[in-house]
């Protein structure tokens, strides 16, 4: 990047002065030491760790990684997890170990609807790339989008009617005030009889509590979970020990560091220009 001078944040030193800088759950220090930062680039998707942290000046620009190759590893991993719960892998996975040749009846792509909680970027290549494979899919989100194959629930009130005709249910919504807690007792057991969840957002739009008695009781059949509460999730935690649940460590879709440079250095050069740049955070909104 001929023109800018990079450097590495050194709390010790003396500020750099940097007007950018790029960050991943920066130390509140970083906004007390270089007072001059005009943007911070978010070296990930969600920014709702930064937005809790009142020590980042309001004129600071916040910016999200846009895709930057992450919406296809998320389409992959709920592909993956639709894949292996409606093509019953895992008894097959069963029947082997028990050198049983299991001539179940087959399954029907129909008894699969599937929901897509949040259609931005990532969310949309989730809803498409199911839909392509020919699954029944909807997606939800604030306002209506036309995606081709995918139905569109919009707002709050459309949340129950979407929820009601969803068996696997695949969340991608940014984390803010309004979408804290959403998968719970009260949304999950809207959803279809045996049904599944995926959560590649965030933890706590999950209440974990609700979803550990509801498996319990029978009320949910599975989960595929990415994201908790405490990361790493604390050894003690219900979820690595039920059978139902398939636990990942945050790895759905990784910051791609080629990918993520080359948006970057795009977008910095984009504002040297004084051109508007996409993906700025709306603070209000919360993403
Ligand atoms: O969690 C990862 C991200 O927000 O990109």
């Amino acid at each position: 990047m001929p023109g800018c001078r990079i450097s590495v944040w050194n709390p010790d030193g003396p500020p750099s002065g940097a007007e950018v800088a790029l960050v991943w759950r920066p130390p509140v220090q970083l906004f007390q030491h270089e007072t001059g930062l005009k943007t911070l680039f978010n070296l990930g998707a969600g920014v709702d760790a930064l937005l809790k942290m009142p020590e980042i000046p309001d004129h600071v620009r916040i910016v999200r990684l846009e895709d930057a190759g992450m919406a296809v590893q998320m389409a992959e991993y709920a592909l993956y997890a639709l894949l292996r719960v409606s093509r019953d892998f895992e008894a097959f996975d069963q029947a082997q170990a028990r050198q049983h040749w299991d001539t179940r009846e087959g399954t029907r792509q129909a008894d699969w609807p599937v929901g897509v909680l949040g259609l931005g970027q990532v969310g949309a290549r989730v809803a498409q790339t199911l839909a392509d494979f020919g699954y029944p899919v909807a997606g939800w989100s604030r306002s209506p989008r036309q995606i081709p194959g995918v139905e569109s629930f919009a707002g709050e009130a459309a949340l129950p009617e979407f929820l009601g005709r969803t068996r696997f249910l695949v969340n991608v919504l940014p984390l803010t005030p309004d979408t804290q807690g959403i998968l719970n007792r009260e949304t999950l057991s809207r959803l279809l009889p045996g049904a599944h969840l995926v959560n590649v957002g965030r933890g706590e739009h999950l209440v974990e509590d609700d979803l550990v008695q509801m498996l319990e009781e029978g009320e949910i059949a599975g989960a595929t979970l990415d994201v908790f509460h405490t990361e790493p999730l604390p050894k003690d935690h219900p979820f690595w020990h039920d059978p139902r649940v398939h636990v990942t460590p945050h790895i759905a879709a990784r910051t791609l560091r080629d990918e993520s440079i080359a948006q970057i250095a795009g977008k910095v050069a984009q504002l040297k220009r004084g051109e508007a740049i996409t993906g700025v955070v709306e603070r209000s909104r919360g993403y």
